[in-house]
């Protein structure tokens, strides 16, 4: 096997979040910050070696070890075709158990269970990758060092877990030989990687609606439902957006829980919401795939402003603003700027929509200073671009 790179972007949810759980559509695109995972091949060394720089961890395995945890499964469930996620996951959170209480580095911090399920989702998708293998009764042979690092915050809805599950599906796969650096974007190996990324979304997550790590998986801009798929949006470019770090940190399972016990003590105001949110979403597809083609571009980039605000009132309504990102708003409204909630909100990122040339503009650089000012983090760049990405080194 050859040493190789893969790079998996985050995600920005345009419109739709949270009701996306509840069935409605919701438009996702991928952002130019991603996840980076160096694979290299250790021919002398029979040990796997993963080192989380971002959650400043390390973890490892023999590759003995790990041989014997697949015989042992494949002894268990002997099945032509690898079939078993729900019996292989279970007997990785057995096997890790074992391991990890011996392994763990600053095994006291409040990090270790995010640190947990990190290494969970790296044993069970490289399992699982090398059990359902075309290759018959495929191998490790060799050790092997993954190095992964991010350009996206954890935990702030730039969906850091699907791309980081992204980046292991796609490198234990191409590993275990069921595609190569030809033909990696395909849409059958695409929708595998986004498979296994999901698997490990609901590892991190709980019950994800699998937005995130479809998004990340194919790239470009989506309208993606719940159960049902998704369609690509044929963009004429990608969209600039400036990204606005609110440094209030949340986990998506709980507001997602605080919503569904909302939607529960109010089903028909709040359904009235969601069907609200369905209409947004049909009104913005078409002017976001004409966006861009020189055709009236003011007019149709007001209108995005528009729909920008209309959808953040809604999420406003579902209760899951913050003072912080409320603060976040009027600096850009001041300005001239129209901003939404992107993601489970309650904190996170606030993404604020800007115009051609913006650069040029001293109003934009004006509101970049002051929401710096205000401690916030501030990141200029587009939604729409390139997805997935696999290189040698
Ligand atoms: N680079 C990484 N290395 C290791 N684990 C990671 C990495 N990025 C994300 N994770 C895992 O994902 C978890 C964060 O997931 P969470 O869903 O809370 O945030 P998010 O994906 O950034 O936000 P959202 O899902 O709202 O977009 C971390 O606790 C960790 O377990
Ligand atoms: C809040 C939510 O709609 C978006 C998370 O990026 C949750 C989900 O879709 O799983």
């Amino acid at each position: 096997m050859f040493n190789f790179q893969v790079r998996a972007p985050g995600k920005i949810i345009l419109h739709g979040e949270h009701a996306v759980v509840y069935h409605k559509p919701a438009l996702a695109a991928v952002v130019g910050l991603a996840t980076t995972l160096q694979f290299s091949m250790d021919e002398n060394k029979a040990l796997i070696s993963v080192h989380l720089e971002a959650l400043n961890n390390n973890f490892s395995v023999e590759v003995k070890t790990f041989n014997e945890f697949l015989s042992k499964f494949r002894a268990k469930y002997p099945t032509e075709r690898f079939n078993n996620t729900v019996q292989l996951l279970e007997e990785v959170r057995v096997e890790l158990a074992k391991q990890q209480e011996e392994q763990l580095e600053n095994n006291n911090t409040p990090k270790k269970q995010q640190i947990q399920k990190s290494f969970i989702s790296i044993y069970y998708l490289l399992a699982g990758a090398v059990l359902s293998s075309p290759v018959e009764r495929f191998k490790i042979t060799n050790g092997f060092t993954l190095r992964i690092d991010t350009e996206l915050n954890i935990g702030s809805g730039l969906g850091s877990s699907a791309s980081y599950g992204v980046a292991l599906a796609a490198a234990f796969l191409l590993y275990a030989q069921h595609f190569d650096l030809s033909n990696y974007r395909d849409p059958q190996n695409l929708a595998m990687i986004s498979n296994w990324a999901f698997e490990s979304e609901r590892i991190i997550h709980g019950s994800p609606s699998g937005v995130d790590n479809t998004i990340c998986s194919y790239g470009g801009m989506l309208r993606f439902v719940k159960g049902q798929g998704f369609q690509t949006l044929n963009i004429v470019r990608p969209l600039n957006i400036l990204l606005v770090d609110s440094k209030v940190k949340r986990s998506t399972a709980d507001i997602v829980a605080k919503v569904r016990h909302l939607s529960e003590s109010f089903p028909e105001l709040i359904n009235a919401i969601w069907d609200a949110i369905e209409a947004l979403v049909t009104e913005a597809i078409p002017l976001y795939e004409i966006f861009g083609n020189s055709k009236d571009d003011g007019e149709k980039f007001e209108k995005l402003e528009r729909l920008f605000q209309i959808n953040n009132d809604l999420l406003k309504a579902i209760g899951v603003s913050h003072p912080k990102l409320e603060q976040i708003f009027s600096i850009a409204y001041k300005r001239g700027f129209f901003s939404k909630i992107t993601g489970a909100g309650a904190g996170g990122y606030v993404i604020v929509l800007l115009p051609d040339n913006y650069a040029k503009n001293e109003v934009f650089w004006k509101l970049k200073e002051e929401l710096e000012a205000a401690g916030f983090g501030v990141h200029s760049t587009t939604a729409g671009g390139d997805g997935l990405f696999i290189e040698k080194l």
